[in-house]
């Protein structure tokens, strides 16, 4: 093994504080508090383990929580009533549905109908354009947080040749657009893309976003690249990525693990995008560079 691990949980602990600072800084100008709401519905497990996460961070930065819960049979109709309550209320400043959905209800109806200026998801097709055009919106956290963690790893990015495994509007697209502003060559593979390897194998950056576990090879690897491994699989052996950790370390320059890799720092950013909306719809000026 010769990699340096990317320690993404010390990384998502540093930026917790730097926003907890300016959560105090926040509360003492606007006279409230931050105020994140995260809708979960049914009791999938994962899915409540990440949210009951979710609201610890919350309160631990200053922030206010506001958890709520519905039944896996709620109807789209009662769950667009809570969004479109949520979206008139002065107290939440960011907005998330935990996804997946149950199969009643269409995911796309929800995640547009949350006011794209409370959407800290960065999901709302308004902030996928604000992204794609270079206009200030939210950006998706988990790609937002592979960024911090590369260009802590790495510094400048620009001329990097980087190859983002999986195209999904959530982590895939997002991670290659925020790789193209910071001046990277990119290149996007997903299930159809012919030998796989061998675009792996140009590649200074690789993002791992499939959901396939160990799928990316340690030979696939060109030595000393930079690897973030987005993957989050449940299995026998217990929480694993999409890239075959031990193989990839032995060749890469730098990887992450999973878990303490990326998953942390999704958590954080999620703060971070909530902070920041706070500011800006209390018309309250925040330091970017601290964040
Ligand atoms: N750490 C974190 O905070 C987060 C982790 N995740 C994890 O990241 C992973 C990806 O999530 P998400 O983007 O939502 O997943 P999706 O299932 O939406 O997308 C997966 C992508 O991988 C591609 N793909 C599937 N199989 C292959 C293959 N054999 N070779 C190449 N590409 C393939 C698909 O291609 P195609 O488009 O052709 O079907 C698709 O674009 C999951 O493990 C998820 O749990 C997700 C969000 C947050
Ligand atoms: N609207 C919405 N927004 C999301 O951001 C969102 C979502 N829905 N649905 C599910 C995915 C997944 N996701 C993770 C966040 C943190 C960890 C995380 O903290 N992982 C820890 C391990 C946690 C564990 O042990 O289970 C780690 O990797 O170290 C993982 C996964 C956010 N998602
Ligand atoms: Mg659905």
């Amino acid at each position: 093994m010769s990699a340096t691990i990317i320690d993404g949980k010390a990384a998502a602990a540093a930026l917790r504080e730097r926003i907890r600072l300016q959560t105090e800084g926040f509360v003492a100008r606007a006279g409230r508090k931050p105020g994140l709401a995260v809708v979960l519905v049914g009791e999938d497990p994962a899915s409540s383990v990440y949210v009951r996460s979710k609201g610890k961070a919350t309160i631990a930065a200053g922030m206010a929580s506001f958890e709520h819960k519905l039944p896996i049979d709620v109807s789209q109709d009662e769950l667009i009533a809570l969004v479109d309550s949520l979206n008139a209320d002065e107290a939440v400043d960011g907005i998330l549905v935990q996804l997946p959905l149950p199969k009643h209800i269409d995911e796309q109806a929800v995640t547009t109908r949350i006011d794209p200026d409370k959407d800290v998801d960065g999901f709302h097709p308004v902030n996928a354009g604000r992204l794609a055009t270079g206009l200030n919106g939210f950006v998706p956290c988990t790609p937002y947080g592979c960024i911090m963690l590369l260009k802590e790893q790495l510094g400048d990015l620009t001329g990097l040749d980087a190859v983002v495994i999986g195209r999904s509007n959530i982590v895939g697209k997002p991670m290659a657009q925020l790789l193209l502003k910071e001046s990277c060559t990119v290149t996007v593979a997903h299930s159809r893309t012919r030998d796989l390897a061998s675009v792996v194998h140009r590649a200074d950056i690789v993002v791992a976003a499939v959901g396939v576990p160990h799928m990316v090879k340690g030979e696939w690897i060109k030595p000393g690249a930079t690897v973030i491994d987005v993957g989050i699989n449940r299995t026998e052996d217990g929480l694993v990525g999409d890239v075959d950790f031990a193989g990839a370390a032995s060749v890469a320059g730098a990887i992450t693990p999973v878990p303490g890799g990326v998953g942390p720092m999704t958590i954080a950013v999620l703060l971070r995008n909530t902070l920041i909306s706070a500011h800006r719809r209390a018309g309250v000026a925040y330091d970017k560079d601290a964040l």
